[in-house]
């Protein structure tokens, strides 16, 4: 038994589901109506939901309303994503009953108010840390944002409970996972990670599902499931022996 637990993404754009290729603004696929997709997942024994506001995060807008009813909707854990930087954002995020938010440009903008919301919210702040090479990016992925092991390291000195680690060149493209960079960050790290981008094939959930001893907590899966490359009930399948 592996563990790993698994988690279908919901990114929401223009009140649409949709998956990006490398997290480019433009580069949509629409999968329809995002409650819809979650309901689907759900259905199919999701235990958790990737749930992003990506015209939050972009800085386009946001789907706050329709995000927060899709979070009422469910009888499963959400992690919530996209645009949450300050307190108020915050505090709309956390009301919507999420089980987590996961702050990605903050911690790069923001180091001392994300040091204040992981001291008052504890397990409930996850950190994205969305790296091209050992770069972070910031604001829908299009600003450098520092070192991936120098921020890990503030963050950890912090309390930070849990990143969640995207590869953006393999973010949307059905490549593999970054099996290296999942192990690197393990290893500087005692927190326990999700990956995200990349996954294509049940083998590819195996080979994360081997890295739980090293620290690896859950896999995030969008474009494989949406792709239909396999069905969440054989994925849920597949991490499970
Ligand atoms: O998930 C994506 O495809 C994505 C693409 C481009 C930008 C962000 C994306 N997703 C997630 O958004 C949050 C970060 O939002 P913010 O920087 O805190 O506003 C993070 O979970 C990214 O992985």
């Amino acid at each position: 038994m592996s563990n790993l637990e698994l988690l279908p993404a919901v990114d929401v754009r223009d009140g649409q589901a949709v998956r990006l290729v490398h997290g480019e603004s433009g580069s949509e696929t629409s999968y329809g109506d995002p409650l819809a997709a979650a309901l689907a997942w759900q259905q199919a024994g999701a235990e958790w939901l990737h749930l992003v506001d990506l015209d939050a995060a972009f800085g386009t807008g946001d789907n706050r309303e329709q995000i927060a009813e899709v979070v009422r909707s469910m009888d499963i854990r959400v992690e919530l994503s996209g645009g949450i930087r300050d307190d108020a954002s915050l505090a709309a995020a956390l009301a919507t009953g999420c089980t987590r938010v996961n702050l990605g440009t903050a911690a790069l903008e923001s180091p001392q108010w994300v040091a204040k919301a992981i001291a008052e919210h504890g397990d409930r702040i996850a950190v994205g840390l969305d790296v091209r090479g050992t770069t972070l990016r910031g604001r829908g992925w299009t600003r450098d944002g520092g070192d991936l092991y120098e921020t890990l390291a503030r963050l950890d000195s912090e309390g930070c409970a849990r990143y969640v680690v995207t590869d953006i060149a393999k973010d949307g493209t059905l490549q593999g996972p970054n099996l290296e960079l999942l192990r690197n960050v393990c290893a500087a790290t005692d927190a326990p990670v999700v990956a995200s981008g990349g996954v294509s094939s049940l083998d590819d959930l195996r080979a994360i599902a081997a890295l739980v001893p090293e620290g690896v907590e859950g896999a995030i899966v969008g474009k494989a499931l949406y792709a239909k490359a396999f069905t969440l009930e054989e994925a849920l399948e597949a991490v499970s022996r």
